[in-house]
């Protein structure tokens, strides 16, 4: 199964990403991307666990030239689990291999839901074959107490390339404490940009997250917002992204239409701002 590259972008695309994408030089943290698609109505999907395709073929080239640029890409579970996503690079890099352009699929998946099954093995299959193998992040907690069946999951998922990672925190209630340990695990592991692009709930709860920077400031860990908003409603039956809480933090914003759809590329302001 092998899918064929997309097409370039005009300079006139990459020029306007060009601002955004993350810096080469070394940091102290991980340099965060959030980029989703939504629809007119802050949806981005039609029902739980339904994959809906809202991207046009011009952002979704946009979204895998991103990935080209990014070290790991993140989503939840249950974003793997409905939408079976290949999370590699099909846009053409000069000098790169499809492996090597692409991006470390990284999954949230505290009690290792995605345990193997016939979607995942697809999906694993597709990765080892274009991509990198995917990351696994569980809770800890859960890896400790892991049952024999679920142990038996875990060698074979590791059998095939991917890795299952033990988090400590990752199962906190609080969203702070959980994405520092995501954040911190991440690092220790090289990763040193990484695009999250969903679900609704990884959205709506990194959006409100605070961790602390190197001065033991709380801060946001999102540096740059990319959205691409397709001109359709998808119904108040919709997977919604609205955080808990209003926000008003993008600064440098621009827009550009990607066929028909807008993409706003804006960068993020590290303290929270709250109205
Ligand atoms: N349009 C888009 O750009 C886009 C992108 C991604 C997903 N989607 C859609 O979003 C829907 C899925 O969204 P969702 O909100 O149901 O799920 P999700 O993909 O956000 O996954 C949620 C799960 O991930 C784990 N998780 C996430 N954050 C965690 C944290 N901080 N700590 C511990 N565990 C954590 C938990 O198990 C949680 O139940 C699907 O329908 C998918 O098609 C759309
Ligand atoms: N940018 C974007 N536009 C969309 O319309 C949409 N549904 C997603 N959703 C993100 C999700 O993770 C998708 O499943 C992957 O974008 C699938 O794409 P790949 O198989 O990895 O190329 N993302």
């Amino acid at each position: 199964m092998t899918s064929q590259p997309l097409d370039l972008l005009p300079d006139s695309s990459t020029s306007f990403l060009s601002p955004y994408l993350p810096p080469s030089r070394p940091s102290d943290r991980v340099f965060v991307t959030l980029t989703y698609a939504a629809s007119l109505d802050s949806r981005i999907a039609l029902g739980h666990g339904q994959r809906t395709q809202l991207s046009g073929s011009e952002s979704k080239c946009m979204t895998h030239y991103l990935r080209a640029h990014h070290d790991g890409i993140l989503v939840g579970v249950n974003t793997f689990l409905a939408d079976n996503p290949g999370l590699n690079c099909r846009y053409s890099i000069a000098g790169k291999s499809p492996v090597e352009a692409s991006p470390r699929p990284i999954i949230i998946d505290p009690t290792f839901r995605c345990k193997i099954e016939s979607r995942s093995k697809s999906m694993m299959a597709a990765a080892c074959m274009e991509g990198k193998e995917p990351w696994i992040l569980v809770s800890a907690e859960w890896r400790n107490s892991v049952s024999p069946s679920d142990l038996v999951h875990i060698q074979s998922t590791e059998r095939m390339g991917a890795r299952v990672i033990p988090v400590v925190g990752l199962q906190s209630d609080n969203r702070n404490e959980s994405w520092a340990a995501i954040l911190k695990s991440l690092k220790e592991l090289g990763i040193r940009s990484l695009m999250v692009e969903g679900g609704a709930r990884v959205i709506n709860d990194l959006l409100c997250t605070a961790v602390d920077d190197i001065n033991g400031t709380k801060v946001s860990p999102i540096d740059v917002v990319i959205i691409t908003i397709a001109p359709v409603y998808l119904g108040k039956n919709g997977v919604e992204v609205s955080p808990a809480t209003a926000l008003d933090n993008l600064y440098d914003i621009t827009w550009d239409q990607f066929g028909r759809d807008c993409v706003m590329a804006s960068f993020n302001k590290k303290l929270r701002a709250t109205f």
